[in-house]
């Protein structure tokens, strides 16, 4: 009987998960010198690397690239054609390494680190048991910690016919490569947007379905305003106050779609997208095996400890713990609780545990920066003007037509764009900032700097931004903070 029991392995820490938050927590812990298991049933890089961030942002570049071209005269004229579908698939498929993750695992052993391949799942305090790929069985023992680093999955809504209908999820959207005549998706968050920007680009009649009054209703309204003209611009048909109620699919697989509308309405399409949030992957993971509800998110402390586990083991990182569903959130958590891991796995006693310090992870709650790469993009951190006023902060918001600023108007003709500062009074410094507009991105690090460091505003006034670029906003947006006149015509 010996025989059949399975091999029983020890390690420093187990992770299971090896997206970009479960390597990073990997990688921390293997340099400050502990043993650590990485376990990791589909590709290392995760859903990030696969069928998320790289893809998508591969399929976007391109349509940004070539909006950009036609908005200045001169490069206008050499814009001959539309985009070249197969070609911007061929490059997507580049970035995800055709689905193969050698170079991640490349990076995994030089580290130091035993990947695991196969499914992981909580057995009892400290244990993971691996079904791997063969069907055999191992089971992991962490001395000091396990981290759940499982991620997130699309969440499709219980609808009449919805499983039959065999809709794309943003693993379809990021891996197509056929434009469906007509695409109708659903949701109006990031990757309805996202991928309704892609998909219109690259050759697909789009219908936007959002059931709210607008996009992106947690940013600043202005934002979503902005994209939705855009979005209309470009060809794609958006309805607000809008919800399904059943999917149907005719025929085959190459059948029309109906989506049956609220109101009774038949909306047609050749393929359906729901991009309507996300649910833990944490159900099946054994977590009833430690007192816990399978399928539940898993609430943490500022460490990335699962608080409803006693004695400090067992730690999420990354979406699974819901604090920021973004990649270099989950990478920041890692850093966080990789070094935490290690000072506790040494006995050190004292962890600098206050606000900004070392061992709590503070950004991801107080200036979570994002870029939503629709065209134009928009890039914010911290709190929009609606999110502080909740909190009761005393506030003063400050905007600016971006079209206004001489870098900005070199960029595009015509540049349509708006920014904003939310400014907490009382701190006198920056806790939000929001820019919308073509080539904002990269404008995003500073006002995360501004956010983080608590600059004075009499001090930001002295961070001179270069003569003709898009950053000058910056100027303009400090000077009607002091309340001076707009911008001359230089
Ligand atoms: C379409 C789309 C675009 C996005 N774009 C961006 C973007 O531009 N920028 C950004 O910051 N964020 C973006 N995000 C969010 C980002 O993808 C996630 O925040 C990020 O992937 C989270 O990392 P994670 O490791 O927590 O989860 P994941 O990346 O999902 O990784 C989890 C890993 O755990 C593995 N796993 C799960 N269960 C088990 C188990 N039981 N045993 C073993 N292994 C297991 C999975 O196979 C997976 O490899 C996007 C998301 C989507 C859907
Ligand atoms: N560029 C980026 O940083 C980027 C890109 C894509 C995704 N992400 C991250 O991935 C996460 C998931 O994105 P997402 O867009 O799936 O989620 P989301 O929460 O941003 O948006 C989902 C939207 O769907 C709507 N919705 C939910 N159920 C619905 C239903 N039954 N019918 C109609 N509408 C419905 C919600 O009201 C919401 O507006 C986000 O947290 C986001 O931060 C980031």
């Amino acid at each position: 009987m010996a025989e059949d029991l399975p091999e029983e392995e020890t390690y420093d820490v187990v992770v299971v998960g090896a997206g970009p938050p479960g390597e990073v927590l990997a990688g921390r812990v293997a340099e400050a010198g502990l043993r650590v298991a990485l376990v990791e049933n589909e590709l290392v890089g995760g859903e990030c690397s696969y069928w998320a961030c790289m893809p998508s942002k591969a399929l976007l570049r391109p349509v940004a690239a070539l909006t950009e071209a036609r908005e200045v005269a001169g490069a206008r004229e050499a814009v001959t054609g539309a985009l070249d579908a197969r070609a911007v698939f061929a490059r997507r498929d580049g970035f995800t390494s055709h689905w193969q993750d050698d170079g991640q695992v490349r990076w995994v052993d030089s580290a130091g680190i035993t990947l695991v391949r196969g499914r992981g799942r909580l057995a009892g305090p400290r244990r993971v048991a691996v079904e791997t790929p063969e069907g055999g069985s191992r089971v992991l023992t962490a001395l000091h910690a396990v981290a759940v680093c499982t991620g997130s999955r699309a969440v499709v809504p219980d609808l009449p016919g919805v499983a039959d209908a065999r809709p794309w999820t943003s693993r379809d959207a990021t891996s197509g490569r056929e434009a469906p005549g007509r695409l109708a998706v659903v949701g109006g968050g990031v990757v309805g947007v996202e991928m309704a920007t892609a998909w219109q680009a690259l050759g697909s009649s789009v219908t936007l379905l959002v059931r709210g009054d607008g996009l992106l209703p947690k940013m600043e309204p202005f934002a979503g305003e902005i994209v939705a003209a855009a979005l209309k611009d470009a060809g794609v048909e958006i309805r607000t106050g809008t919800s399904v109620a059943e999917v149907r699919r005719a025929g085959g697989d190459g059948g029309a779609v109906a989506l049956v509308l609220d109101g009774g309405e038949r909306l047609e399409a050749d393929q359906v997208l729901f991009a309507t949030g996300r649910a833990p992957r944490t159900d099946d993971l054994g977590l009833e095996t430690v007192g816990l509800e399978p399928g539940s998110w898993l609430a943490v402390d500022d460490s990335c400890r699962v608080t409803a586990v006693g004695d400090g083991w067992l730690y999420a990182v990354g979406d699974a713990n819901h604090r920021a569903l973004l990649t270099h959130q989950g990478k920041y958590q890692a850093r966080i609780a990789g070094d935490v891991i290690a000072a506790r796995a040494r006995g050190e006693g004292r962890l600098d545990t206050r606000p900004w310090g070392a061992h709590v992870a503070t950004a991801d709650s107080e200036a979570v920066p994002q870029v939503v790469f629709t065209v134009p993009e928009i890039a914010s951190v911290g709190l929009t003007a609606a999110e502080a006023e909740r909190q009761g902060r005393r506030t003063r918001v400050v905007d600016y037509d971006m079209g206004q600023v001489a870098g900005a108007s070199l960029f595009a003709d015509g540049y349509r764009g708006r920014a904003r500062l939310v400014v907490d009074e009382d701190r006198g410094h920056l806790v939000g900032a929001t820019f919308v507009g073509p080539g904002v991105a990269e404008l995003l690090q500073s006002a995360t700097v501004a956010v983080v460091g608590e600059v004075p505003m009499a001090r930001l006034c002295h961070a001179v931004p270069s003569y003709p670029t898009i950053s000058e906003v910056w100027l303009w947006l400090l000077e009607a903070y002091r309340g001076g006149g707009g911008s001359p015509a230089h």
